[in-house]
């Protein structure tokens, strides 16, 4: 019962008057329905009966009758446009508290498959359609009472307990195949998100290039159309199962409708009772197998919602790294200490360690390099410092004059490997660095010309994204508005993830010299391959396997004539 207080008080709070509406007009659907009946009875009593009244009696019945029909047909209205507001309102709640909480979770856990599909089950819940199917559900269910009780008012006691017996099998059968749909729809899930991720590539812009010139559309066309047919079988053996549910339903219902409406007809027809109690027992009947189907169809779908509901809250309820507290709002300047104790990390789809037992200090102001081969860790240890991890062992803290900083939210300038591409116009895209200098002009123009990207970039507010009937840029120029972006966070770190790999020569020069010259007083950290710009470092960490191998400066290294020295030799030599 939780999810209908949970309910309650969403709707309450977000849509007080609509919901009011809603849940007046769904509690008045019974009385006006009985309403009409017990008018439609004293009408035909009176006709019966003519001689017995005058006409003026007889008139104001029928306008009773009337109003009762004119205050069904406002309310059912009002309830509709209430129903449509709600829905608006549960669209927008379900998928915004969906991506608050995703913006919540460590990054591990957005990356973890698992939590992607929990995700996507906990999008398919309704949450006006769940309040919807509890109201429905009680005022179904107190509609049956209202016609049980009128039934065994009237003797038809035997009638009472078939019903219910019939009821009762068929809600039990319903939500048994509820149960076994609801298991092919998650399976289902995950193989909808890979057919989507091949569509992707089949007609996104960025990939298309290399499926045509690699010839792999079949190949990959193929693969969709296996797991396409996979999901296709599933979505046959839902259905299968929901229509032999229905049909033997339809049948049972029927053959209880034929034996309801024989046993009426032959225990009133040959009966002194009046006309007006055959009317509303036949009508009464009538809405029976209305309401019969109708509570079948409301407990399926209830049964459904609740299963989403509680796949919504197994999402919710994740647990949050307590270090991203998001709030922004304590930017400062101050130079930061990073240190690194007994750190070890694992990613939850990896079996191995992808660090192992890494200790470092970096000193307020200093200047550091991490080198070292593809998949060594030097990225993954940029994220734990960012922490955009959680180590699995050992700690990773940032020290501000002996205090250590929880907060590492906005604090930072950072150029990633993967860094975004915005389609939207440049100023956006500079001012993701710093989302309060938007419209300092001359600030972004200053950041732009730092990052090279001024001859390009000459109106802030060009469109970017040929998608949007934008421009489109080159590999480099994206890197150049990455730079410039950072470049707008003064910070109290800064960290270039290879920053220069598409860049020419000249602004790649560029670039380093602006990371060096922003490192003057700031706590900096470069990730690169080209070795030539670690000379110019105060320390180089190389990296091997997901340990720190070697440690020292420049010369340092190369004195000690180990791994550095020898990458060091290579690279120089073909530039000779
Ligand atoms: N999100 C992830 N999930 C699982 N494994 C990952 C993830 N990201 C990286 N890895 C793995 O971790 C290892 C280290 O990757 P990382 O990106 O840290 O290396 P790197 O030293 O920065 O490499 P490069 O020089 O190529 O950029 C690799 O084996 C990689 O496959």
């Amino acid at each position: 019962m939780s999810d209908i207080f949970y309910l309650l008080k969403l709707f309450y709070h977000k849509d007080k008057r609509n919901f009011i509406v809603f849940c007046t007009t769904s509690f008045l659907t019974a009385p006006i329905l009985f309403s009409e009946l017990f008018a439609t009875k004293h009408v035909v009593d009176i006709i019966q009966n003519n001689n017995d009244y005058s006409y003026q009696y007889i008139l104001s019945a029928v306008i009773l009758l009337m109003l009762f029909l004119y205050i069904g047909s406002t309310n059912s209205s009002l309830k509709a446009i209430s129903s449509t507001n709600l829905t608006i309102t549960s669209i927008f709640e379900l998928e915004n508290s969906i991506l608050m909480k995703t913006s919540r979770l460590a990054l591990a856990d957005i990356e973890d498959p698992l939590i992607k599909t929990k995700r996507e089950m906990a999008k398919r819940l309704s949450l006006f359609g769940l309040l919807d199917q509890w109201t429905g559900f009680i005022v179904n269910l107190l509609t049956l009472i209202t016609i049980i009780v009128v039934l065994s008012y009237y003797g038809f006691y035997y009638l009472v307990i078939i019903v219910c017996f019939v009821l009762i099998l068929q809600l039990y059968i319903i939500k048994w195949a509820s149960r076994k749909v609801e298991n092919i729809t998650q399976n289902q899930t995950s193989s909808v998100r890979v057919i989507n991720y091949l569509v992707e590539i089949l007609v996104s812009r960025s990939t298309i290039q290399e499926v045509r010139t690699y010839g792999m559309h079949h190949f990959l066309y193929n693969k969709l159309k296996n797991i396409f047919f996979k999901n296709f079988k599933q979505m046959q053996k839902k259905v299968i199962l929901f229509e032999s549910v229905n049909l033997s339903q339809n049948i049972i219902n029927t053959l209880l409708n034929g034996v309801t409406i024989t046993v009426l007809v032959v225990v009133l027809g040959g009966s002194s009772k009046s006309a007006g109690l055959f009317v509303i027992l036949f009508q009464i009947i009538n809405q029976l197998f209305i309401l019969i189907p109708s509570i079948i169809k409301n407990f399926s779908e209830l049964a459904v919602s609740r299963m989403r509901y509680k796949e919504y809250m197994s999402y919710m309820m994740l647990k949050e790294p307590e270090t991203l507290d998001g709030n922004s709002s304590i930017r400062n300047n101050n130079s930061i200490q990073v240190q690194v104790n007994n750190l070890s990390f694992r990613y939850n789809s990896n079996s191995s360690e992808t660090l192992k037992n890494i200790n470092l200090t970096i000193n307020s102001g200093e200047r550091i390099a991490f080198v070292g081969d593809n998949g060594s860790g030097k990225t993954t240890l940029v994220k734990l410092i960012l922490g955009l991890y959680n180590p699995t062992k050992g700690i990773v803290e940032w020290v501000d004059n002996g205090i250590v900083v929880n907060n590492r939210v906005g604090n930072i300038r950072v150029v990633f490997q993967d860094f975004i591409k915005l389609y939207r116009p440049i100023r956006e895209n500079i001012a993701l660095g710093n989302i309060e200098k938007i419209n300092e002009d001359s600030n972004l123009k200053i950041v732009l010309e730092k990052a090279e990207a001024d001859q390009f970039a000459t109106n802030l507010d060009t469109l970017l994204g040929p998608q949007f009937g934008g421009n489109d840029l080159s590999g480099g120029q994206w890197q150049k508005l990455a730079l410039a972006r950072a470049y707008l966070n003064e910070g109290n770190l800064t960290i270039f993830d290879e920053p220069t790999a598409a860049l020419d020569p000249y602004s790649e020069q560029k670039a380093f010299e602006t990371f060096v010259k922003l490192g003057d007083k700031k706590t900096s950290i470069i990730v690169t391959h080209r070795l030539y710009m670690a000379k110019f470092v105060d320390r180089i960490y190389l990296f091997e396997n997901g340990e720190i191998v070697e440690c020292g400066t420049h010369q340092e290294l190369i004195d000690k004539k180990g791994k550095y020295e020898k990458m060091y030799t290579l690279q120089s030599s073909l530039y000779l």
